[in-house]
């Protein structure tokens, strides 16, 4: 699709739980010559996310949970407070997240709107990430939440003051670039 780029070789260098390939391909510079370069892409699929909302009480779900990767790399705890979001199976990023929403949070939403969708890490992962907003309202928590028991979530459903979640990003408590993202979103937009 893009003249300027010919892929020589893909390789998988490990495709244990995701992929991990390396990628070899001829690059054409602005003099119009070609150099070969290759670079490492890790494919975990893509995932959506979603920032719940309540305008009336000014409160918004967030989770929280364990993720190792952190815990390697400068988190003391490992913990990290997120909006809730998943991976897209075969289906849709909206069904998808609705039904993460219900497994993780415990509400079942109705409407939910689309806002944009961002590569997160484009020098090294290949997902994209949907990113959606939606009202709650406490009639809408039909069960626990948590996350999948089999799929070892233990995750921590927590109802927080927008004012607040604004305020643990100043405070380095919420570092997490999608929550970050949808949190500013909602501030910069007026949906509380
Ligand atoms: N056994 C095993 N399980 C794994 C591994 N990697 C992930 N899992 C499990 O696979 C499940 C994925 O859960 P989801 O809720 O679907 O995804 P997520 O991890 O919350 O993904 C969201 O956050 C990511 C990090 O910000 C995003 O990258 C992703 O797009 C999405 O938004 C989790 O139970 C997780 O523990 C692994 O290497 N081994
Ligand atoms: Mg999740």
């Amino acid at each position: 699709m893009n003249p300027e780029i010919r892929i020589v070789e893909e390789k998988v260098l490990s495709d244990n739980w995701y992929t991990l390939r390396k990628v070899t391909f001829d690059y054409q510079r602005k003099d119009g010559s070609w150099e070969r370069q290759s670079r490492e892409a890790y494919d975990r699929g893509n995932g959506a996310v979603i920032l719940l909302y309540n305008k009336e009480r000014q409160k918004v779900i967030l989770t929280r949970q364990f993720r190792l990767p952190t815990y390697t790399n400068g988190n003391p705890t490992g913990m990290m407070i997120e909006a809730c979001a998943g991976l897209l199976d075969k289906d849709n990023a909206e069904d998808c997240i609705r039904r993460e929403t219900e497994e993780e949070t415990g509400y079942q939403i109705r409407e939910v709107k689309k806002i944009f969708e961002a590569y997160m890490s484009p020098g090294s992962v290949t997902e994209i990430l949907y990113f959606f907003v939606a009202e709650y309202s406490r009639d809408m928590k039909v069960g626990e939440g948590g996350g999948h028991a089999d799929e070892q979530e233990n995750i921590e459903v927590m109802e927080i003051d927008f004012e607040e979640a604004l305020s643990m990003i100043q405070r380095g408590e919420i570092k997490d670039a999608k929550t970050i993202m949808l949190l500013y979103h909602a501030k910069l937009n007026g949906l509380m």
